[in-house]
């Protein structure tokens, strides 16, 4: 792949390889997207404390401009838990288990989210970007390729994150419209320098 221009770089610790694929599908036309790979402690908390705390231990780590994201799924009807906590629930009783944790619930509605956490190096603040995406969870449905994506039908759609193709779940994600958010914030940054 050949370039003309040399786009800015953007270093990304996250130790997903998934999300790291869809950062770089959303922003790659603009940025330079560079891993480093790290799976960061993630304290107990909210979302915002946990991406705040996980970026500062990055900008600590790559000792300069670096962004993080932590995910989460809330179940309307657990009041938005596991919220941040997807991960464990997700490890350890999977698609299935998240599905029928709703069973006793007429609720089934959810809301995907993430946030990025930006930070220009150690000692400094970190600024948030939050998106989300309201949907329902149903019975897994599609390829288990990415966490919890046959779960979650967002709503508007016929089809699962799982089985909807990239580019679409990459338009309209919970991910994509923190992206904009982030990239919003980094071009109005690089303007006024
Ligand atoms: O779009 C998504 N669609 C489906 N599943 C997803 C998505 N995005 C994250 N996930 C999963 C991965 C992990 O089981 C949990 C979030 O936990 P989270 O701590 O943010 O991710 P992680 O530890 O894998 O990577 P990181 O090193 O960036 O913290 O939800
Ligand atoms: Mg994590």
């Amino acid at each position: 792949m050949s370039k003309e221009t040399e786009n800015p770089t953007i270093v990304f610790v996250t130790g997903n390889k998934m999300k790291l694929r869809e950062v770089k599908a959303i922003l790659g036309n603009e940025y330079e997207v560079v891993n480093h790979k790290y799976d960061l402690p993630e304290i107990q908390g909210s979302t915002d404390e946990v991406t705040i705390e996980k970026c500062r231990t990055a900008a600590e780590i790559v000792k300069g401009p670096v962004i993080v994201e932590d995910t989460w799924l809330g179940f309307n009807a657990m009041n938005g838990l596991p919220g941040a906590y997807i991960k464990w629930f997700y490890q350890s009783i999977g698609c299935e288990g998240l599905y029928k944790m709703l069973a006793g619930f007429e609720d089934k509605g959810a809301v995907a989210g993430c946030t990025f956490g930006y930070c220009e190096g150690p000692g400094h603040p970190v600024q948030l970007f939050r998106g989300e995406v309201d949907g329902t969870i149903v019975s897994p449905t599609g390829e288990e390729t990415f966490g919890w994506n046959p779960v979650f039908k967002p709503n508007g759609f016929e089809q699962t994150y799982a089985e909807m193709d990239d580019d679409v779940k990459n338009s309209i994600s919970h991910r994509y419209k923190a992206c904009m958010k982030l990239r919003d914030f980094l071009q109005e940054k690089a303007r006024q320098k």
